[in-house]
Parts: structure tokens; sequence; C-alpha cells
């Protein structure tokens, strides 16, 4: 059985193909052109491969899609968990038309060809950017909650499961489950691998990276958001935690039709309270200072999760923001 894993060079696609190496039989095929990824990840991927021929990997950019077609010819890919993207919000907004090539355009390609060749399994790394600014009275958002993207990036993902949504109604024997992550973070808890992203832009990292003095400070983008303490309060969720999800995801689609998955804890924590507890884990006091806010920013993003854990069985076992955190700080001394 092969699976066609795009990204996986990447933070969040290197932690599925590690679960994906030791919890099934795939022969995992690998397109990432290393935009945010590194070789390295894909090697320390291929020495955790007792047999050394599961993994295959290209180094293609997914927007070439004569050669990602060869690709195709080459295997008999039927399932494909798809990460390639680009994903900082701020950038997003200053080069939008960047996000919906990469985001829209490219995923439409990969779907077409998708389509052409046979693939009857396609799990979406969505997000939860495409819900924007929630209404109060809405948060948790579920998945049926209205979505209302505020920024490109957003906007590019909830494109792409449009394009999804109406290809698998068009083509009954394309099945999808579409996962929409909140706040990933954290990193493998056996230490091998983690986020390894240049600079990077996430919260959780950002303030490992501070802990460890490899930056002099950190700042808060914004105090005076309506929430407890004025800053903006996100629901994060453990790596390894959201890699179960896919491979759930996976076997979810041999008996069940196609659908859409919110993927959080449930909770939400503020960026002070992030940032107190990275201090508390590194044993550090690390300095910080407020600045204004951050483009494209919505205050209050928490999901609902109930659908997941009722419908997939997902059941989380490292909901605990000192665990994310530590195993965060922990990947970063070792980078
Ligand atoms: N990190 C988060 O908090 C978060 C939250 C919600 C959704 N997501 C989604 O999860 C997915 C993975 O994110 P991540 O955090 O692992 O990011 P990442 O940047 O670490 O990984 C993305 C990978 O895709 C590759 N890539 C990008 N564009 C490509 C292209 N055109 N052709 C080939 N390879 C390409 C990159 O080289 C990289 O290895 C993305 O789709 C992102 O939108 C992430
Ligand atoms: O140095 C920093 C970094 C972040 N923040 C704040 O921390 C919060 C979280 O920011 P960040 O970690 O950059 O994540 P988001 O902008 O919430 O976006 C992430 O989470 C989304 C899902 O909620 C995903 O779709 C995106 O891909 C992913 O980057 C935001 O309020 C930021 O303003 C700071 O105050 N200082």
């Amino acid at each position: 059985m092969q699976i066609l894993v795009t990204g996986a060079a990447g933070y969040i696609g290197s932690h599925v193909v590690k679960q994906l190496l030791e919890q099934t039989d795939y022969e995992i095929i690998i397109i990432d052109n290393l935009c945010t990824g590194f070789e390295t990840t894909i090697n320390t991927l291929k020495s955790l491969d007792s047999t050394n021929k599961r993994i295959k990997y290209y180094n293609q950019n997914l927007s070439e899609w004569e050669k990602v077609e060869d690709i195709f010819k080459e295997n008999n890919i039927k399932e494909i968990i798809h990460f390639a993207a680009s994903l900082v919000v701020p950038e997003s907004v200053e080069q939008p038309l960047k996000y919906y090539l990469n985001n829209t355009a490219n995923t439409a390609n990969l779907i077409q060809i998708a389509t052409k060749y046979g693939v009857n399994k396609f799990i979406f790394s969505s997000t939860a950017a495409v819900y924007g600014e929630p209404n109060k009275e809405d948060i948790p958002v579920s998945e049926t909650t209205r979505t209302s993207p505020i920024n490109p990036y957003g906007s590019s993902k909830l494109f792409s499961e449009s394009v999804i949504k109406d290809t698998a109604f068009a083509n009954e024997t394309f099945k999808f489950v579409i996962l929409r992550y909140f706040n990933v973070a954290g990193a493998d808890v056996d230490g091998k691998i983690g986020q390894s992203t240049l600079n990077a832009t996430h919260l959780i990292k950002v303030a490992a990276e501070t802990a460890l003095n490899k930056r002099a400070k950190m700042s808060i983008f914004g105090d005076d958001y309506d929430t407890q303490d004025g800053t903006c309060i996100r629901d994060y969720i453990h790596v390894c935690d959201l890699a179960d999800a896919h491979l759930k995801a996976l076997k979810y689609l041999d008996t069940n039709p196609s659908d859409i998955f919110n993927c959080g804890y449930g909770y939400g924590y503020s960026v002070k309270e992030v940032i107190d507890t990275m201090k508390k884990v590194s044993n550090t006091d690390f300095k910080v200072d407020i600045v204004p806010r951050r483009a494209g920013d919505p205050s209050t993003l928490i999901s609902n999760n109930t659908k997941i854990k009722t419908k997939m069985n997902w059941t989380p076992k490292y909901n605990d923001l000192e665990l994310i955190c530590k195993t965060a700080l922990d990947w970063e001394k070792n980078l």
C-alpha cells in the first residue's frame, strides 16, 4: 500500500510519517521542495525505517504539475495526506498571491491528478483560521460554525476545502477528511523530531528560543484584546495527538463518508499564560515586551472537539500545556 505525503520534510508532516512508520505498513512517497522543510528531517525519517525501503523522497515543487504527475505514473498512489502549504498568517496579509497559488492552486492541481490516478482517500491540513473572528456566542467553534476567514491564509485554505468537497461530490470514489487544526505545538515525545522552522513566528517555538537565549527577547503582539488578560487566546494541540488524528482519519474512511473535523483540545490559553508556562518549565525569566497588534490575528480561537472524539474515537494523550512547552523546549535545545 502506497501513500503520498506532501510536505513531510516539515513540522507536522514529519510527525505523521514517524507514526505511519511505527504503526502501519504503508510505503510512503514524500513530495517536498524543502522551501520550509529540511533534508535532515527526511534523513531522520529514513533512519527510523528499519526496512530501508518504505520511504521514497522526491524533492519536487508541487507547482510543477507535470513532474508531479510523473510521480503518480511511477508509483501506485491511492491515498494522500496533503500538508505542503505556506502558513504564516502575517506573511499571507503581505503576500496574498503566494498563499492562493501555493495553498489553493497547487491543491486543486494535486486533486486533479489524484482523481485521474484513482486516489480514494485524501486527508487535508486545514486550519482554525477558516473561522476568522468567531462571534463570542459561537466559541468554542464547531465544524458547523460559520466560516469567515479574516486573512488570506485562512481564505486560501477555505477555497481548498471547497475544491476538495466539490470534487468528492462529483466523484464518489474520491473520499476526504478535512482536519481543521488549531494551534499545533510541542515536539515528538521520543525527541527524534520537532519543529525546525527557520525564522519561526509560532508563539511556543519563539518562547522556547527566547528561553534558550537564541533571541534576546520576545514580544506580545497586543494586550488590548477583549480577553481576560488582554492577549489573544488559542487552543494549543500537541503535534503527536494531531498526528494520531491523521492515522485515525485514514481508517475512518474505510467505513465512513467524507467529513470535516476540528483538531484541538477544547480549551484556550492566552499569550501571557503560554509565556508564563514556558518560563516555568525552562526555569528562566526571559525578557518580554508588549508591542502593537499583529495584522490578521483573531482574538480568540477555541475548538469544540466533540465530533472528532465521538466519531473517530480520538483520545488526546498530551493535553497538558506544560508538557507541550517542555517537549518544544527539549527539541529546541538539540537543534
Ligand atoms: N503549524 C500549525 O500550527 C498549523 C495550524 C493549522 C494548519 N496547519 C497546516 O499544516 C500543514 C503543515 O504545516 P507545518 O506547520 O508542518 O509547516 P512546515 O512549513 O513545517 O511544513 C510544510 C512543508 O511543506 C513543504 N512545501 C511547502 N510548499 C511546497 C510546495 N509548493 N511543494 C512542495 N513542498 C512544499 C515545505 O518545504 C515544508 O516541508 C500546512 O498545510 C499548514 O497550513 C499548520
Ligand atoms: O512572538 C510572538 C508570536 C505570537 N504571538 C501571538 O500568539 C498567538 C498565536 O500566534 P501563532 O503562534 O503565530 O499562531 P496563529 O497566528 O494563531 O496561527 C497558527 O495557528 C493557526 C490555527 O489557529 C494556523 O492555521 C496557523 O498556520 C498557525 O500559524 C497570536 O495571538 C500572536 O499574536 C505573540 O504575541 N508573539
